[in-house]
């Protein structure tokens, strides 16, 4: 007898225009959508087998943020992951990624946040303004998985998805009150678990 499907929610924020309907449209409806009409916000279905185990996902598409957003309740509260995007030819929205993981940070503690991060648009060689380099470095930094991808080109939309499941773990220490605890933290199991 297979498991029964696991239910898991998943937020894409990142500033204006990145592409984060785009990548999720290519996901669950495999084309890309040329014109652009911002979102306020939208709920994708989608069910998804990841290694045997069956997910009906549930893919929240947000406003685009910015610096001076204030972030609904609504988004820190019954999320299991996130996936921040930025694209290549932007440097604001590179900037804006920082800033809303930081806020995510601060609502949710540090150990609770599950990230992807997605550099998308690729696929606009002559106007990348933000290297691999530097968006690897960032997420490395986050202990998060990096992705570069383009909704326009091809669907690399799944992989992102995939990451929720990898194993992921990280040895977090505290030496608040000088008495140091070690730990390890698996923050991206979040579809495995
Ligand atoms: N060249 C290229 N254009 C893209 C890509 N992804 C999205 N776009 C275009 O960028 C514009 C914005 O895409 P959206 O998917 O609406 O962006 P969004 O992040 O959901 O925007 P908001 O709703 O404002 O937050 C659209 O014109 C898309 O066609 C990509 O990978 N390459």
């Amino acid at each position: 007898m297979s498991a029964p499907p696991k239910q898991r929610k998943i937020a894409f924020m990142g500033f204006r225009s990145v592409g984060k309907s785009s990548l999720i449209i290519q996901f669950v409806e495999n084309h890309f959508v040329d014109n652009y009409e911002p979102t306020i916000e939208n709920t994708f279905h989608k069910s998804l087998k990841l290694g045997g185990q069956e997910y009906h996902l549930q893919v929240v598409d947000t406003a685009g943020q910015d610096e001076y957003s204030i972030i609904p309740q609504s988004y820190f509260m019954n999320i299991n992951g996130y996936v921040l995007v930025y694209s290549v030819n932007s440097e604001k929205s590179f900037s804006v990624a920082k800033f809303v993981y930081q806020r995510l940070l601060d609502m949710k503690g540090q150990m609770d946040v599950p990230v992807v991060l997605v550099a998308n648009k690729t696929d606009l060689r002559m106007e990348r303004v933000v290297s691999y380099e530097d968006g690897k470095k960032l997420a490395d930094s986050w202990k998060a998985p990096f992705i570069e991808a383009s909704a326009k080109e091809n669907s690399l939309s799944f992989l992102i998805f995939e990451q929720f499941e990898e194993n992921s773990c990280v040895t977090v220490s505290d030496d608040s009150d000088n008495a140091t605890t070690e730990g390890t933290t698996c923050r991206n199991k979040i579809l495995a678990s």
